[in-house]
């Protein structure tokens, strides 16, 4: 007989669900959690992991194609689609059975099914209601589109874009945000023509505007077209293709059009308006302490405006159990959560860019460290660098990175950020040499006024 009261009851198993309801039961609290789908959620079976398997077929597929450029007779002979499938699958399917195994170590009470909100503390699922001393909720985001885009056929959003069983030839990624230049990355990769229209004047447009150029010059180099200040204006689609057309009146013909446009609040139809709740254009609305209007009620992951990052959405969730369970958590600082986007080259940052810097401070001081001073880097055969934002204070408050695999990188960057390091306290840091690591080591010298393999 399945309990239906509890310490807390947590409606959706993804991310920000799950993460809360492992740590409220390590705190010794009892959990009921519903989840309609699977365990797990978007970033396990739709997002984080199926792409970045497919992401690293991409950089397998592109070594074997470049083995000349360190002196290695390869050739790609081509991409076994069911085999990249079959291996992104299988990633998938264990660290599916590794959560599902975690929930049951926990004796977390999952209940599957639909929940609807019907009480400020009661969940109804399949006609039985299950009432928690606090209600936490956490139903994830959804693929939006545009007015009059619909998906459907050859016009195909990310979940569709993870089980396609061919490569395409010729795709128009509409966005060149996050999800758009992902996928653009990996279908270069396998061989397509990719052109990426994207409505604002440069690609990954929440960075900072160099590491937006940095991206722009290694797609070009890549072959990678790109759009962008280019409005949407349609798409039409037949048996054999789709026609994209932008606002300068140009025209697109492709195999398929990938719609990347953001993420919406997962948060209509579960009985949200049943109690009150106070929302903006669909997010849940909460205070720094993730409360809602609705005592009792705490909402976390990608419903919460702000990032949609799995890795936000684990710490909201520890968050609100901490909270719940009088452990007085610090709260989190938005800016300090690391942000990576695993194209190729990679894209990492924490803290602010120069603009939100200057902005906030009224005046920065940057340095930049081109990744040409890096022997790793230069080994590698990758460009990029190193971008550094100090406040008037002193402290180090945004660091930006670009280059193959920098996304290993912003461990660091995110300790220096969140400890308010300065460039005089990492400076005598030591880095192992010859990693990619020591390019951040070098730029914190060269902020410090000790710049060792750079010139001027
Ligand atoms: C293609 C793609 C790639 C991504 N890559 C990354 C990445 O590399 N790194 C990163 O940090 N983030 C990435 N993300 C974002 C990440 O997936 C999300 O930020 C994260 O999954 C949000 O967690 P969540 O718990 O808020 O929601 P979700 O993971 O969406 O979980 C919500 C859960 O609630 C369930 N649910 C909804 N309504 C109900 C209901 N009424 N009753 C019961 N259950 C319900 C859903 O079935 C779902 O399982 C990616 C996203 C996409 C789409
Ligand atoms: N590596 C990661 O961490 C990762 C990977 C994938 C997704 N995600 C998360 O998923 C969320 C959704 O990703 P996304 O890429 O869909 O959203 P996004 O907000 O990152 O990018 C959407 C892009 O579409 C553009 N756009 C909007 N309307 C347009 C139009 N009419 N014409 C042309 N361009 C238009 C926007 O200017 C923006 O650059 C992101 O917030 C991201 O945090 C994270």
């Amino acid at each position: 007989m399945t309990d239906t009261s509890a310490d807390l009851v947590i409606l959706g198993g993804g991310s920000g669900g799950y993460a809360c309801a492992f740590r409220a039961a390590e705190l010794g609290l009892s959990v009921i959690l519903v989840e309609k789908d699977k365990l797990g959620g978007t970033c396990l079976h739709r997002g984080c992991i199926p792409t970045k398997a497919l992401l690293h077929a991409a950089e397998i597929a592109d070594v074997a194609r470049e083995g000349d450029k360190f002196g290695v007779k390869s050739a790609l002979e081509g991409i076994d689609i069911a085999g990249v499938n079959s291996y992104k699958d299988t990633i998938v399917a264990g660290l599916y059975k590794g959560v599902q195994g975690l929930f049951k170590a926990h004796k977390v009470t999952v209940v599957e099914g639909a929940g609807t909100v019907v009480g400020p503390n009661t969940v109804e699922v399949n006609g039985q209601r299950y009432t928690g001393k606090n209600l936490v909720l956490a139903t994830g985001s959804y693929a939006k589109s545009l007015p009059g885009l619909e998906i459907g056929g050859r016009i195909i959003t990310s979940d569709q874009a993870l089980n396609l069983d061919y490569v395409p030839e010729k795709v128009v990624v509409l966005g060149g945000g996050v999800i758009g230049v992902e996928f653009a990355s990996v279908w270069a990769s396998f061989g397509a023509e990719v052109t990426i229209v994207e409505a604002l004047p440069r690609l990954v447009p929440a960075e900072d505007e160099w590491a937006s150029k940095q991206l722009e010059r290694a797609f070009r180099k890549r072959g990678i077209k790109f759009k962008t200040g280019v409005r949407f204006t349609g798409a039409t689609q037949t048996e054999t293709g789709v026609t994209v057309s932008v606002e300068t009146g140009e025209q697109f013909e492709a195999d398929l059009l990938l719609v990347a446009v953001g993420r919406g609040p997962n948060t209509a139809g579960h009985g949200y308006e049943n109690i009150g709740l106070a929302m903006d254009r669909g997010f849940v609305l909460t205070d720094e302490r993730l409360r809602t209007n609705v005592p009792g009620v705490y909402a976390v992951g990608d419903i919460v405006p702000g990032l949609q990052l799995a890795h936000r959405g684990f710490q909201q969730g520890i968050f609100v159990a901490e909270d719940i369970a009088g452990r007085n958590p610090r709260v989190i600082d938005e800016a300090g959560i690391p942000r990576v986007t695993y194209c190729n080259p990679e894209v990492a940052s924490v803290g602010l860019t120069e603009a939100a810097a200057k902005e906030k401070y009224g005046s920065a001081e940057t340095y930049v460290l081109s990744l040409a001073a890096n022997g790793k880097s230069q080994i590698l055969k990758t460009s990029g660098g190193v971008k550094l934002v100090k406040s008037p204070e002193g402290s180090v408050v945004g660091v930006t990175l670009v280059g193959e695999r920098v996304g290993e990188l912003i461990g660091e960057a995110q300790l220096i950020y969140n400890w308010e390091a300065t460039a005089e306290d990492v400076a005598p840091l030591i880095h192992a040499h010859p990693t990619q690591n020591e390019a951040l080591g070098e730029a914190f010298l060269a902020l410090a006024g000790k710049p060792l393999h750079v010139h001027g």
